[in-house]
């Protein structure tokens, strides 16, 4: 495995953790490092290839995680200063923000999208967190998801249902194939995650495997139960159905446990990239588990 606690630590420092005013951006920094570093990643950039991806590598993600994370503190101080009688406004209030974030990763990265739904995400969980931490509420990952569903209540319909735009892959999936994609999760409040990789996650870490082994027993079952739009985007439904079908084959096996555990994730990466398919949502909810596994009690 490839996948290096010091590598995360090396680059954390590089990326000079103390930058960050607030410690949940300092978490939400090494979750996408974390990420990134996890291999092998089935079509995705990892420490051994770039997976199904000719405009990017680990050197992009890595640009793109500098210059995004420079925006975690103003998600969670948005939210920190968010009165409770204006949190219908939270997401009006902070999509400024994801937006101006989006733009800093397009220049860090030369136009290609490493991290828009991560950027999402994590500016909505930061936010969350800053509204709690405000109002004093204590933090666990029910709290923190459950209180972002409340605020994206509606992304769904008022964004993609009674939408007419077909302007990005997801609005365009929404039409044809009624997938609600990075928004459906978050109104969901990260659903999949509480519901199949973190549980996953834990349930490795308490039988004694180490982190990065407990990290890719979770993204295999997110691979096999997500409904990852990139794949949709890249490969319509067939896409994502080999690649969920597949994954839950080798998590019947054990997955990551299995003898030759390393070696079908291998052959998987080899699959995707021969197809050209790249789960980059999947790759977001393995840093949002991560990252809410920090929240856990
Ligand atoms: C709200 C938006 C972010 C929605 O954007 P969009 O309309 O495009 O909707 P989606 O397609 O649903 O999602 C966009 C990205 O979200 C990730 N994603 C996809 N499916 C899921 C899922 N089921 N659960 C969670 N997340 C999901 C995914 O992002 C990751 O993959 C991208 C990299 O992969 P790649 O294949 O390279 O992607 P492309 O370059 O696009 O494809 P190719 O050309 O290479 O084939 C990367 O983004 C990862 O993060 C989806 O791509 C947006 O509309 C929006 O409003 N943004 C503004 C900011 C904002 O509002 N912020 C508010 C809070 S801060
Ligand atoms: N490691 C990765 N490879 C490809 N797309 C991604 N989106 C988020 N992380 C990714």
């Amino acid at each position: 495995m490839n996948y290096s606690t010091k590598q995360v630590a090396l680059l954390a420092n590089e990326l000079n953790l103390s930058n960050f005013q607030h410690y949940p951006s300092q978490l939400a920094l090494q979750a996408l490092l974390k990420e990134v570093c996890l291999s092998p990643k089935p079509g995705l950039v990892d420490m051994m290839n770039n997976g199904s991806h000719r405009d990017m590598n680990f050197n992009t993600f890595i640009a793109s995680i500098k210059a995004i994370s420079q925006w975690f503190d103003d998600f969670y101080l948005y939210g920190y200063r968010l009165k409770p009688q204006h949190q219908s406004n939270f997401l009006t209030g902070i999509r400024p923000i994801g937006l101006a974030c989006e733009q800093a990763m397009y220049q860090a990265t030369n136009g290609v999208n490493t991290h828009k739904g991560g950027i999402f995400a994590f500016g909505l969980l930061l936010g969350v967190i800053g509204y709690l931490q405000q109002q004093q509420k204590h933090l666990n990952v029910e709290v923190i998801c459950n209180t972002l569903a409340t605020f994206c209540h509606g992304i769904v319909d008022n964004e993609l249902a009674r939408s007419n735009s077909a302007q990005t892959m997801g609005e365009q999936l929404f039409i044809r194939h009624r997938l609600s994609g990075a928004r459906g999760e978050a109104e969901s409040g990260y659903a999949t995650v509480r519901q199949i990789s973190l549980p996953i996650y834990h349930q490795m870490q308490l039988a004694g495997f180490d982190e990065e082994t407990s990290l890719l027993q979770a993204m295999l079952h997110l691979l096999a139960f997500n409904q990852d739009t990139n794949l949709v985007s890249r490969g319509g439904l067939e896409g994502l159905h080999f690649v969920q079908n597949t994954a839950q084959k080798l998590v019947k096996l054990g997955g990551i446990t299995h003898q030759n555990g390393d070696n079908h994730l291998i052959e998987f990466d080899q699959q995707l990239i021969a197809r050209n398919l790249s789960p980059g949502g999947s790759a977001d909810l393995i840093a949002i588990t991560w990252f809410l596994a920090q929240y856990q009690y």
